[in-house]
């Protein structure tokens, strides 16, 4: 069913380009690179899909980690969530406690995703590119703080599209 954009409910939109979110998740990875617990090292990122993907791929191959796993969240439909369900779980070996994991997801909002991920992993770092201030306290390291009544758009939920021009046409 096609929605009707101006019924969505947060007030603000913060519409985030490829070129935004590349430069933002580098910005993510330089700010973890040497933090691991392990002499600096992080023993592999875990993308938090489908969204944590992009971020996560990008901060694995700045900070050339190989091993990349994913766990699956599924919180919202469209603008409104749910209950938060673990749909796929990383490799248990490799996770542990989470112990020298980089668990990355492109924000948090409410926290509610984040929590369910660390009552599963609690010694996990996570990171997030952006951060809603409810959700702050859940994340350990993120860039960007927008406030809570923007929802985030971002890129590969975006299309280029034809606007009007300021002055109009006759
Ligand atoms: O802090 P919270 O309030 O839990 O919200 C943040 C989560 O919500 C979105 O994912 P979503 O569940 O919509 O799935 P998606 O990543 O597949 O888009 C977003 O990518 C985060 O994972
Ligand atoms: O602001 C948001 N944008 C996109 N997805 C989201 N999931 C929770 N909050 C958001
Ligand atoms: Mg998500």
């Amino acid at each position: 069913m096609r929605k009707d954009p101006s019924r969505l409910p947060h007030e603000k939109g913060f519409h985030i380009s490829w070129d935004q979110i590349h430069r933002d998740s580098r910005a993510l990875a330089w700010r973890l690179d040497g933090q691991g617990p392990d002499s600096g090292a992080w023993r592999a990122v875990v993308a938090i899909t489908r969204g944590g993907m992009a971020p996560a791929m990008i901060v694995a191959r700045e900070l050339d980690i190989r091993t990349v796993d994913t766990i699956s969240i599924k919180s919202y439909d469209h603008q409104k969530q749910s209950d938060a369900k673990v749909l796929k779980a990383p490799d248990d070996t490799l996770m542990g406690d989470g112990t020298g994991i980089l668990i990355v997801d492109d924000l948090v909002d409410s926290g509610k995703t984040l929590e369910v991920v660390r009552s599963m992993y609690p010694h996990a770092h996570f990171a997030t590119v952006y951060a809603k201030p409810k959700g702050e306290p859940k994340v350990d390291t993120f860039i960007t703080g927008v406030s809570q009544d923007t929802w985030i758009f971002f890129p590969w939920d975006m299309a280029l599209q034809y606007v009007e021009p300021y002055r109009g046409t006759d």
